[in-house]
Protein backbone atom coordinates (compact mmCIF):
# COMPACT_ATOMS: atom_id res chain seq x y z
CA UNK A 1 0.00 0.00 0.00
CA UNK A 2 2.11 2.80 -1.12
CA UNK A 3 0.51 6.31 -2.09
CA UNK A 4 0.12 7.63 -5.83
CA UNK A 5 -0.82 10.87 -7.01
CA UNK A 6 -0.90 12.95 -10.64
CA UNK A 7 -2.02 16.20 -11.37
CA UNK A 8 -2.70 17.55 -14.50
CA UNK A 9 -2.66 21.89 -13.77
CA UNK A 10 -2.99 25.36 -15.03
CA UNK A 11 0.32 26.43 -13.02
CA UNK A 12 3.55 24.68 -11.43
CA UNK A 13 2.51 21.47 -9.72
CA UNK A 14 5.19 20.77 -7.35
CA UNK A 15 3.34 22.40 -4.12
CA UNK A 16 0.48 20.21 -4.71
CA UNK A 17 2.13 16.60 -5.29
CA UNK A 18 4.18 17.45 -1.93
CA UNK A 19 0.90 18.61 -0.09
CA UNK A 20 -1.01 15.73 -1.54
CA UNK A 21 1.77 12.87 -1.03
CA UNK A 22 1.94 14.42 3.01
CA UNK A 23 -1.58 13.71 3.02
CA UNK A 24 -0.58 10.32 2.20
CA UNK A 25 2.45 9.74 4.08
CA UNK A 26 0.55 7.13 6.48
CA UNK A 27 0.63 4.84 2.98
CA UNK A 28 4.04 5.00 3.01
CA UNK A 29 7.11 5.95 5.43
CA UNK A 30 9.92 4.29 3.65
CA UNK A 31 10.52 6.76 0.29
CA UNK A 32 9.31 9.59 -1.79
CA UNK A 33 9.47 10.95 -5.12
CA UNK A 34 7.95 13.64 -7.43
CA UNK A 35 8.49 13.75 -10.75
CA UNK A 36 7.14 16.74 -13.36
CA UNK A 37 6.84 17.76 -16.88
CA UNK A 38 7.23 20.86 -18.40
CA UNK A 39 7.92 21.79 -22.62
CA UNK A 40 9.14 17.93 -23.03
CA UNK A 41 11.83 17.75 -20.12
CA UNK A 42 11.27 15.85 -16.93
CA UNK A 43 12.01 16.96 -13.52
CA UNK A 44 12.25 14.11 -11.15
CA UNK A 45 13.23 14.22 -7.54
CA UNK A 46 13.40 10.55 -5.06
CA UNK A 47 14.94 9.04 -2.31
CA UNK A 48 14.21 6.93 0.88
CA UNK A 49 12.64 9.03 4.00
CA UNK A 50 10.12 11.01 4.58
CA UNK A 51 8.56 13.45 2.39
CA UNK A 52 9.61 16.22 4.69
CA UNK A 53 13.05 15.15 4.56
CA UNK A 54 12.99 13.87 0.64
CA UNK A 55 12.21 16.98 -0.60
CA UNK A 56 14.18 19.98 -0.17
CA UNK A 57 13.62 24.04 -1.28
CA UNK A 58 16.14 23.36 -3.64
CA UNK A 59 14.49 20.24 -5.24
CA UNK A 60 11.06 22.21 -5.39
CA UNK A 61 12.51 25.23 -7.01
CA UNK A 62 13.63 22.88 -10.20
CA UNK A 63 10.43 20.26 -10.15
CA UNK A 64 8.83 22.76 -12.54
CA UNK A 65 5.93 22.12 -14.88
CA UNK A 66 2.06 21.78 -15.26
CA UNK A 67 1.70 18.09 -15.03
CA UNK A 68 3.29 15.31 -12.70
CA UNK A 69 3.25 12.43 -10.58
CA UNK A 70 4.16 11.82 -6.90
CA UNK A 71 4.44 8.35 -5.14
CA UNK A 72 5.46 7.40 -1.12
CA UNK A 73 6.80 4.09 -0.66
CA UNK A 74 6.55 0.94 1.60
CA UNK A 75 8.03 -1.81 -0.08
CA UNK A 76 6.03 -5.11 -0.52
CA UNK A 77 8.99 -5.74 -3.63
CA UNK A 78 12.29 -6.23 -4.40
CA UNK A 79 14.21 -4.32 -1.94
CA UNK A 80 14.00 -0.49 0.37
CA UNK A 81 16.85 0.69 -1.66
CA UNK A 82 16.85 4.14 -3.06
CA UNK A 83 17.01 2.97 -6.26
CA UNK A 84 14.00 1.42 -6.30
CA UNK A 85 11.95 4.39 -4.98
CA UNK A 86 9.25 5.75 -7.36
CA UNK A 87 8.37 7.15 -9.68
CA UNK A 88 10.68 4.87 -12.20
CA UNK A 89 11.55 6.40 -15.57
CA UNK A 90 11.83 4.78 -18.80
CA UNK A 91 12.73 6.94 -22.52
CA UNK A 92 11.42 4.89 -24.47
CA UNK A 93 8.68 5.89 -26.20
CA UNK A 94 7.71 9.33 -25.94
CA UNK A 95 9.85 9.42 -22.18
CA UNK A 96 6.73 7.78 -19.22
CA UNK A 97 7.15 7.66 -15.73
CA UNK A 98 4.92 5.75 -13.36
CA UNK A 99 3.87 5.40 -9.85
CA UNK A 100 2.14 2.64 -8.74
CA UNK A 101 0.61 1.41 -5.79
CA UNK A 102 -0.15 -2.71 -5.28
CA UNK A 103 1.85 -6.20 -6.30
CA UNK A 104 2.32 -8.18 -9.01
CA UNK A 105 1.80 -11.67 -8.83
CA UNK A 106 3.34 -12.73 -12.42
CA UNK A 107 6.30 -10.73 -12.14
CA UNK A 108 8.95 -13.76 -13.04
CA UNK A 109 6.76 -14.38 -16.35
CA UNK A 110 6.76 -10.91 -17.58
CA UNK A 111 10.06 -9.88 -16.88
CA UNK A 112 11.11 -12.58 -18.89
CA UNK A 113 8.73 -11.54 -21.89
CA UNK A 114 10.38 -7.92 -21.14
CA UNK A 115 13.64 -9.60 -21.80
CA UNK A 116 13.54 -12.26 -24.45
CA UNK A 117 10.51 -10.37 -26.39
CA UNK A 118 9.64 -7.02 -25.90
CA UNK A 119 13.71 -6.21 -25.80
CA UNK A 120 13.42 -4.35 -22.77
CA UNK A 121 15.64 -3.71 -19.79
CA UNK A 122 14.74 -3.88 -16.30
CA UNK A 123 17.21 -2.56 -13.54
CA UNK A 124 16.39 -3.48 -10.05
CA UNK A 125 13.95 -6.14 -8.15
CA UNK A 126 10.92 -3.59 -8.09
CA UNK A 127 7.68 -5.00 -9.91
CA UNK A 128 6.78 -1.59 -10.49
CA UNK A 129 9.74 -1.35 -12.95
CA UNK A 130 8.24 -4.35 -14.98
CA UNK A 131 4.52 -2.73 -15.08
CA UNK A 132 5.95 0.50 -16.70
CA UNK A 133 7.72 -1.50 -19.12
CA UNK A 134 5.31 -3.47 -19.85
CA UNK A 135 2.92 -0.46 -20.50
CA UNK A 136 5.96 1.08 -22.17
CA UNK A 137 6.53 -1.65 -24.74
CA UNK A 138 2.48 -1.81 -25.31
CA UNK A 139 2.13 2.12 -25.90
CA UNK A 140 5.57 1.63 -28.40
CA UNK A 141 4.07 -1.06 -30.22
CA UNK A 142 0.93 1.69 -31.27
CA UNK A 143 4.02 3.05 -33.66
CA UNK A 144 2.73 6.66 -33.27
CA UNK A 145 4.32 10.00 -33.13
CA UNK A 146 1.63 11.59 -31.31
CA UNK A 147 -0.21 8.91 -29.06
CA UNK A 148 -4.04 9.69 -28.90
CA UNK A 149 -6.68 8.78 -25.84
CA UNK A 150 -7.25 5.24 -28.09
CA UNK A 151 -3.29 4.55 -27.99
CA UNK A 152 -3.36 4.96 -24.16
CA UNK A 153 -6.16 2.98 -23.62
CA UNK A 154 -5.26 0.37 -25.92
CA UNK A 155 -2.00 0.04 -23.68
CA UNK A 156 -3.50 -0.22 -20.54
CA UNK A 157 -6.12 -3.03 -21.82
CA UNK A 158 -3.03 -4.63 -22.64
CA UNK A 159 -1.33 -4.45 -19.14
CA UNK A 160 -4.77 -5.55 -18.36
CA UNK A 161 -4.18 -8.68 -20.43
CA UNK A 162 -0.55 -9.66 -19.44
CA UNK A 163 -0.01 -8.46 -15.64
CA UNK A 164 -1.66 -10.41 -12.46
CA UNK A 165 -2.28 -9.00 -9.26
CA UNK A 166 -3.25 -5.46 -7.21
CA UNK A 167 -2.22 -2.28 -9.24
CA UNK A 168 -3.16 1.10 -8.62
CA UNK A 169 -0.79 3.23 -11.09
CA UNK A 170 -0.30 6.25 -12.18
CA UNK A 171 1.67 7.37 -15.45
CA UNK A 172 3.04 10.36 -17.15
CA UNK A 173 3.52 10.29 -21.10
CA UNK A 174 5.95 13.47 -21.18
CA UNK A 175 3.98 16.12 -23.31
CA UNK A 176 0.92 14.42 -24.06
CA UNK A 177 -0.86 13.87 -20.67
CA UNK A 178 -1.51 11.65 -17.12
CA UNK A 179 -2.85 8.22 -17.06
CA UNK A 180 -4.43 6.46 -13.74
CA UNK A 181 -5.52 2.49 -14.10
CA UNK A 182 -6.79 0.15 -11.52
CA UNK A 183 -6.64 -3.64 -11.89
CA UNK A 184 -9.53 -5.74 -13.03
CA UNK A 185 -10.30 -6.89 -9.52
CA UNK A 186 -9.90 -2.89 -7.89
CA UNK A 187 -8.07 -4.29 -5.43
CA UNK A 188 -6.27 -1.17 -4.33
CA UNK A 189 -8.06 2.09 -4.06
CA UNK A 190 -7.81 5.28 -6.73
CA UNK A 191 -9.72 7.90 -7.17
CA UNK A 192 -9.91 11.10 -9.37
CA UNK A 193 -11.09 14.37 -9.23
CA UNK A 194 -11.11 18.38 -10.18
CA UNK A 195 -10.81 22.00 -8.89
CA UNK A 196 -12.24 25.27 -11.10
CA UNK A 197 -9.04 28.15 -11.04
CA UNK A 198 -8.96 31.06 -12.85
CA UNK A 199 -7.14 29.89 -15.60
CA UNK A 200 -9.48 26.44 -16.20
CA UNK A 201 -10.10 23.08 -14.96
CA UNK A 202 -7.68 21.07 -12.93
CA UNK A 203 -7.57 17.63 -12.31
CA UNK A 204 -5.87 15.33 -9.93
CA UNK A 205 -5.50 11.33 -9.52
CA UNK A 206 -4.58 10.05 -5.95
CA UNK A 207 -5.14 7.23 -4.02
CA UNK A 208 -7.34 8.44 -1.56
CA UNK A 209 -9.90 10.89 -1.39
CA UNK A 210 -8.36 12.61 1.53
CA UNK A 211 -5.66 13.80 -0.96
CA UNK A 212 -8.42 15.67 -2.94
CA UNK A 213 -9.89 17.38 -0.02
CA UNK A 214 -7.29 18.91 1.90
CA UNK A 215 -5.85 20.35 -1.60
CA UNK A 216 -9.68 21.73 -2.50
CA UNK A 217 -10.44 19.29 -5.22
CA UNK A 218 -13.90 17.55 -5.13
CA UNK A 219 -14.01 14.19 -5.85
CA UNK A 220 -15.37 13.16 -9.18
CA UNK A 221 -15.27 9.12 -8.42
CA UNK A 222 -13.31 6.07 -7.71
CA UNK A 223 -11.85 4.59 -10.79
CA UNK A 224 -13.98 1.09 -11.67
CA UNK A 225 -12.60 -1.78 -11.89
CA UNK A 226 -10.29 -2.06 -15.44
CA UNK A 227 -11.16 0.90 -15.71
CA UNK A 228 -8.57 3.73 -16.85
CA UNK A 229 -8.64 8.01 -16.96
CA UNK A 230 -6.59 9.91 -19.10
CA UNK A 231 -5.84 13.66 -18.91
CA UNK A 232 -4.30 15.59 -21.12
CA UNK A 233 -2.08 17.88 -20.82
CA UNK A 234 -3.98 20.73 -21.77
CA UNK A 235 -6.74 19.68 -19.70
CA UNK A 236 -9.06 17.11 -21.23
CA UNK A 237 -10.67 14.36 -18.90
CA UNK A 238 -10.83 10.92 -20.87
CA UNK A 239 -12.38 7.98 -18.87
CA UNK A 240 -12.40 3.75 -20.52
CA UNK A 241 -13.25 0.60 -19.19
CA UNK A 242 -10.19 -1.35 -20.34
CA UNK A 243 -10.73 -5.18 -19.00
CA UNK A 244 -13.17 -7.35 -20.44
CA UNK A 245 -14.24 -9.24 -17.43
CA UNK A 246 -13.82 -6.40 -14.85
CA UNK A 247 -15.44 -7.39 -11.13
CA UNK A 248 -15.43 -5.75 -7.83
CA UNK A 249 -12.75 -7.36 -4.95
CA UNK A 250 -11.45 -4.40 -3.47
CA UNK A 251 -9.19 -4.91 -0.31
CA UNK A 252 -10.83 -4.98 3.17
CA UNK A 253 -7.93 -4.43 4.46
CA UNK A 254 -8.21 -0.72 3.11
CA UNK A 255 -10.84 -0.04 5.46
CA UNK A 256 -9.49 -1.78 8.58
CA UNK A 257 -5.92 -0.15 8.74
CA UNK A 258 -4.39 0.96 5.60
CA UNK A 259 -7.10 4.23 5.05
CA UNK A 260 -7.21 7.22 6.45
CA UNK A 261 -10.38 6.99 8.08
CA UNK A 262 -11.58 10.46 6.89
CA UNK A 263 -11.61 8.96 2.94
CA UNK A 264 -14.19 7.85 0.79
CA UNK A 265 -13.20 4.03 -0.55
CA UNK A 266 -15.39 2.93 -3.16
CA UNK A 267 -18.11 5.34 -1.76
CA UNK A 268 -17.59 3.91 1.62
CA UNK A 269 -16.73 6.20 4.47
CA UNK A 270 -14.15 4.52 5.61
CA UNK A 271 -14.96 6.31 9.35
CA UNK A 272 -18.07 5.24 9.35
CA UNK A 273 -17.18 1.37 8.31
CA UNK A 274 -14.75 1.50 10.85
CA UNK A 275 -17.84 2.63 13.83
CA UNK A 276 -19.56 -0.37 12.21
CA UNK A 277 -16.80 -2.61 12.76
CA UNK A 278 -16.72 -1.54 16.35
CA UNK A 279 -21.22 -2.10 16.77
CA UNK A 280 -20.48 -5.57 15.58
CA UNK A 281 -17.93 -6.33 17.51
CA UNK A 282 -19.51 -5.17 20.85
CA UNK A 283 -22.50 -7.29 19.62
CA UNK A 284 -20.62 -10.37 19.33
CA UNK A 285 -19.01 -9.54 22.77
CA UNK A 286 -22.65 -9.80 24.46
CA UNK A 287 -23.67 -12.58 22.57
CA UNK A 288 -20.01 -14.78 23.70
CA UNK A 289 -21.08 -12.85 27.39
CA UNK A 290 -23.70 -11.04 28.14
CA UNK A 291 -22.39 -10.95 32.03
CA UNK A 292 -19.13 -9.26 30.66
CA UNK A 293 -17.39 -7.33 33.87
CA UNK A 294 -15.41 -4.58 31.54
CA UNK A 295 -15.31 -1.90 33.66
CA UNK A 296 -13.38 0.33 30.46
CA UNK A 297 -12.88 0.42 27.21
CA UNK A 298 -9.59 1.42 25.93
CA UNK A 299 -8.20 2.06 21.85
CA UNK A 300 -4.86 1.49 20.82
CA UNK A 301 -3.88 4.41 19.30
CA UNK A 302 -4.31 5.86 16.29
CA UNK A 303 -6.13 3.28 14.15
CA UNK A 304 -8.63 1.30 16.55
CA UNK A 305 -10.06 4.90 18.24
CA UNK A 306 -13.03 4.92 15.55
CA UNK A 307 -14.03 1.57 16.39
CA UNK A 308 -13.17 1.26 20.27
CA UNK A 309 -15.48 4.69 20.79
CA UNK A 310 -18.38 2.97 19.03
CA UNK A 311 -17.54 -0.67 20.36
CA UNK A 312 -17.50 1.72 24.22
CA UNK A 313 -20.99 3.23 23.26
CA UNK A 314 -22.72 0.11 22.23
CA UNK A 315 -21.46 -1.74 25.25
CA UNK A 316 -22.67 0.66 27.33
CA UNK A 317 -19.45 0.74 29.03
CA UNK A 318 -16.66 4.03 29.91
CA UNK A 319 -14.34 5.14 26.58
CA UNK A 320 -11.14 6.03 28.10
CA UNK A 321 -8.16 7.08 26.52
CA UNK A 322 -5.05 5.16 28.14
CA UNK A 323 -2.42 4.98 26.08
CA UNK A 324 -0.92 8.22 24.69
CA UNK A 325 0.77 8.03 21.28
CA UNK A 326 4.13 10.16 20.43
CA UNK A 327 3.08 11.92 17.40
CA UNK A 328 6.58 11.92 15.97
CA UNK A 329 6.88 8.27 15.61
CA UNK A 330 5.26 7.06 12.58
CA UNK A 331 3.15 3.59 11.91
CA UNK A 332 4.68 1.13 13.29
CA UNK A 333 3.30 -1.95 11.18
CA UNK A 334 4.47 -0.48 8.33
CA UNK A 335 8.40 -0.40 9.33
CA UNK A 336 10.50 -2.38 7.30
CA UNK A 337 11.86 -4.98 10.26
CA UNK A 338 10.98 -6.28 13.30
CA UNK A 339 13.85 -4.83 15.58
CA UNK A 340 12.65 -1.23 14.27
CA UNK A 341 8.68 -2.22 15.15
CA UNK A 342 9.30 -3.58 18.07
CA UNK A 343 11.02 -1.14 19.31
CA UNK A 344 8.85 1.60 18.23
CA UNK A 345 5.50 0.60 20.15
CA UNK A 346 7.29 1.42 23.08
CA UNK A 347 8.59 4.78 22.01
CA UNK A 348 5.19 5.72 21.02
CA UNK A 349 2.68 4.36 23.17
CA UNK A 350 2.92 5.31 27.01
CA UNK A 351 0.17 4.30 29.48
CA UNK A 352 -2.06 6.65 31.74
CA UNK A 353 -1.66 4.36 34.57
CA UNK A 354 -4.76 5.62 36.84
CA UNK A 355 -6.93 4.57 33.80
CA UNK A 356 -6.03 1.04 34.49
CA UNK A 357 -5.10 0.59 38.06
CA UNK A 358 -7.34 -2.03 39.74
CA UNK A 359 -10.04 -2.15 36.01
CA UNK A 360 -10.57 -5.28 34.15
CA UNK A 361 -9.90 -3.26 30.62
CA UNK A 362 -10.83 -3.97 27.19
CA UNK A 363 -8.14 -2.99 24.67
CA UNK A 364 -8.99 -2.79 21.51
CA UNK A 365 -7.35 -2.93 18.07
CA UNK A 366 -8.24 -2.84 14.55
CA UNK A 367 -5.81 -5.46 13.94
CA UNK A 368 -3.92 -8.05 15.24
CA UNK A 369 -0.88 -9.24 12.45
CA UNK A 370 2.47 -10.16 14.00
CA UNK A 371 1.15 -9.60 17.43
CA UNK A 372 4.09 -7.18 17.99
CA UNK A 373 1.68 -4.40 19.06
CA UNK A 374 -0.71 -6.12 21.85
CA UNK A 375 1.98 -8.14 22.96
CA UNK A 376 3.65 -4.83 24.52
CA UNK A 377 0.53 -3.20 25.43
CA UNK A 378 -0.73 -6.06 27.21
CA UNK A 379 2.32 -6.52 29.54
CA UNK A 380 1.99 -2.28 29.55
CA UNK A 381 -1.16 -2.52 30.95
CA UNK A 382 -0.36 -5.08 33.60
CA UNK A 383 2.27 -2.87 34.28
CA UNK A 384 0.17 -0.19 35.29
CA UNK A 385 -1.84 -1.89 37.19
CA UNK A 386 -5.17 -3.24 35.08
CA UNK A 387 -6.40 -6.30 37.43
CA UNK A 388 -7.57 -8.43 34.12
CA UNK A 389 -6.99 -7.56 30.68
CA UNK A 390 -9.17 -8.59 27.67
CA UNK A 391 -8.53 -7.87 24.18
CA UNK A 392 -10.18 -7.68 21.42
CA UNK A 393 -9.75 -7.23 17.36
CA UNK A 394 -12.04 -5.03 15.02
CA UNK A 395 -10.98 -7.51 12.22
CA UNK A 396 -10.38 -11.05 12.29
CA UNK A 397 -7.54 -12.78 12.62
CA UNK A 398 -5.09 -12.83 10.08
CA UNK A 399 -3.79 -15.77 9.49
CA UNK A 400 -2.78 -16.09 5.46
CA UNK A 401 0.02 -13.67 3.77
CA UNK A 402 -0.95 -11.26 1.30
CA UNK A 403 0.19 -11.13 -2.16
CA UNK A 404 -1.43 -7.78 -3.57
CA UNK A 405 0.49 -4.59 -1.97
CA UNK A 406 0.82 -5.27 2.03
CA UNK A 407 3.95 -6.72 3.24
CA UNK A 408 2.46 -9.61 4.73
CA UNK A 409 4.78 -12.40 3.10
CA UNK A 410 5.27 -14.78 5.29
CA UNK A 411 2.91 -16.96 7.08
CA UNK A 412 4.90 -17.73 9.54
CA UNK A 413 5.55 -14.09 10.86
CA UNK A 414 1.38 -13.77 11.35
CA UNK A 415 0.63 -14.96 14.85
CA UNK A 416 -2.37 -16.17 14.68
CA UNK A 417 -1.07 -18.63 11.42
CA UNK A 418 -2.20 -22.13 12.54
CA UNK A 419 -3.13 -20.74 16.08
CA UNK A 420 -6.96 -20.93 17.66
CA UNK A 421 -7.94 -17.49 19.00
CA UNK A 422 -6.82 -19.38 22.83
CA UNK A 423 -3.53 -20.13 21.42
CA UNK A 424 -3.24 -16.76 20.39
CA UNK A 425 -4.44 -14.89 23.65
CA UNK A 426 -1.77 -17.46 25.78
CA UNK A 427 0.99 -15.79 23.58
CA UNK A 428 0.12 -12.36 23.47
CA UNK A 429 -0.82 -12.64 27.47
CA UNK A 430 -4.71 -11.72 27.47
CA UNK A 431 -7.24 -13.17 30.31
CA UNK A 432 -9.74 -12.79 26.77
CA UNK A 433 -9.38 -12.20 23.21
CA UNK A 434 -12.19 -11.56 20.93
CA UNK A 435 -11.83 -11.15 17.21
CA UNK A 436 -14.52 -9.77 14.97
CA UNK A 437 -16.03 -12.51 12.54
CA UNK A 438 -15.46 -12.32 8.72
CA UNK A 439 -19.12 -11.81 7.86
CA UNK A 440 -19.44 -8.80 10.54
CA UNK A 441 -16.11 -7.19 9.08
CA UNK A 442 -17.72 -7.62 5.42
CA UNK A 443 -21.18 -6.58 6.15
CA UNK A 444 -19.26 -3.70 8.32
CA UNK A 445 -17.63 -2.32 5.41
CA UNK A 446 -20.15 -3.21 2.41
CA UNK A 447 -23.48 -3.02 4.42
CA UNK A 448 -23.87 0.45 4.49
CA UNK A 449 -25.13 3.19 1.98
CA UNK A 450 -22.77 2.13 -0.77
CA UNK A 451 -23.27 -2.21 -1.07
CA UNK A 452 -20.22 -3.84 -1.96
CA UNK A 453 -20.83 -7.50 -1.99
CA UNK A 454 -16.91 -8.76 -2.66
CA UNK A 455 -13.27 -8.35 -1.32
CA UNK A 456 -10.44 -9.43 -1.28
CA UNK A 457 -10.26 -11.22 2.22
CA UNK A 458 -7.16 -13.09 1.44
CA UNK A 459 -5.36 -12.76 4.38
CA UNK A 460 -8.58 -13.94 6.68
CA UNK A 461 -9.87 -16.39 4.41
CA UNK A 462 -6.53 -17.46 2.31
CA UNK A 463 -8.96 -17.12 -0.97
CA UNK A 464 -6.86 -15.17 -3.50
CA UNK A 465 -8.85 -13.48 -5.49
CA UNK A 466 -6.40 -13.46 -8.89
CA UNK A 467 -6.91 -16.60 -9.10
CA UNK A 468 -3.16 -17.42 -9.53
CA UNK A 469 -1.63 -18.22 -5.98
CA UNK A 470 -0.45 -21.43 -5.05
CA UNK A 471 1.78 -22.89 -2.02
CA UNK A 472 4.26 -22.98 -4.74
CA UNK A 473 3.87 -19.06 -4.99
CA UNK A 474 3.28 -18.73 -1.11
CA UNK A 475 6.41 -20.52 -0.02
CA UNK A 476 8.39 -18.57 -2.66
CA UNK A 477 7.73 -14.92 -1.55
CA UNK A 478 8.15 -16.26 1.69
CA UNK A 479 11.58 -17.24 1.31
CA UNK A 480 12.37 -13.94 -0.47
CA UNK A 481 10.64 -11.65 1.53
CA UNK A 482 10.82 -12.99 5.19
CA UNK A 483 12.16 -10.29 7.90
CA UNK A 484 15.78 -12.80 8.04
CA UNK A 485 15.82 -12.55 3.99
CA UNK A 486 14.64 -8.64 3.80
CA UNK A 487 17.28 -7.70 6.97
CA UNK A 488 20.38 -9.94 4.72
CA UNK A 489 19.80 -7.36 1.50
CA UNK A 490 19.70 -3.73 3.65
CA UNK A 491 23.78 -3.56 3.87
CA UNK A 492 23.62 -3.32 0.04
CA UNK A 493 20.47 -0.72 0.04
CA UNK A 494 22.95 2.35 -0.74
CA UNK A 495 23.80 1.39 -4.48
CA UNK A 496 24.53 3.05 -7.16
CA UNK A 497 21.43 4.51 -8.76
CA UNK A 498 20.72 5.30 -11.99
CA UNK A 499 17.71 7.58 -11.54
CA UNK A 500 18.74 9.98 -9.18
CA UNK A 501 20.90 12.76 -8.68
O1 LIG B 1 0.12 -7.05 15.28
P1 LIG B 1 1.03 -6.03 14.68
O2 LIG B 1 2.01 -6.69 13.76
O3 LIG B 1 1.69 -5.18 15.70
O4 LIG B 1 0.20 -5.11 13.70
C1 LIG B 1 -1.03 -4.52 14.03
C2 LIG B 1 -0.85 -3.14 14.62
O5 LIG B 1 -0.12 -2.30 13.71
C3 LIG B 1 -0.92 -1.20 13.31
O6 LIG B 1 -0.62 -0.03 14.04
P2 LIG B 1 0.42 1.09 13.56
O7 LIG B 1 1.27 1.47 14.70
O8 LIG B 1 1.14 0.62 12.34
O9 LIG B 1 -0.43 2.32 13.06
P3 LIG B 1 -1.57 3.21 13.72
O10 LIG B 1 -0.89 4.25 14.56
O11 LIG B 1 -2.27 3.78 12.53
O12 LIG B 1 -2.48 2.35 14.54
C4 LIG B 1 -2.35 -1.63 13.61
O13 LIG B 1 -3.17 -0.50 13.84
C5 LIG B 1 -2.18 -2.46 14.84
O14 LIG B 1 -2.08 -1.63 15.99
N1 LIG C 1 3.13 -0.99 -1.18
C1 LIG C 1 3.14 -0.86 -2.49
O1 LIG C 1 2.15 -0.57 -3.10
C2 LIG C 1 4.47 -1.16 -3.13
C3 LIG C 1 4.55 -0.98 -4.62
C4 LIG C 1 5.68 -1.81 -5.21
N2 LIG C 1 5.34 -3.21 -5.19
C5 LIG C 1 6.97 -1.56 -4.43
O2 LIG C 1 7.41 -2.40 -3.68
O3 LIG C 1 7.54 -0.50 -4.58
MG1 LIG D 1 -2.23 0.52 15.50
Amino acid sequence: MCGIVGIVGKSNVNQALYDALTVLQHRGQDAAGIVTSDSGKLFLRKDNGLVRDVFQQRHMQRLVGNMGIGHVRYPTAGSSSSAEAQPFYVNSPYGITLAHNGNLTNVDQLTKEIYESDLRHVNTNSDSEVLLNVFAHELAVRGKLQPTEEDVFAAVAKVHERCVGGYAVVAMVTGYGIVGFRDPHAIRPIVFGQRHTDQGVEYMIASESVALDVLGFSLIRDLAPGEAVYITADGKLHTRQCAPNPRYAPCIFEHVYLARSDSLMDGVSVYKARLRMGEKLADKILRERPEHDIDVVIPIPDTSRTAALELANRLGVKFREGFVKNRYIGRTFIMPGQAARKKSVRQKLNAIDLEFRGKNVMLVDDSIVRGTTCKQIIQMAREAGAKNVYFCSAAPAVRYPNVYGIDMPSAHELIAHNRSTEEVAELIGADWLIYQDLPDLIDAVGGGKVKIENFDCAVFDGKYVTGDIDDVYLHKIEQARNDLSKSKGVAGSAIIDLYNN
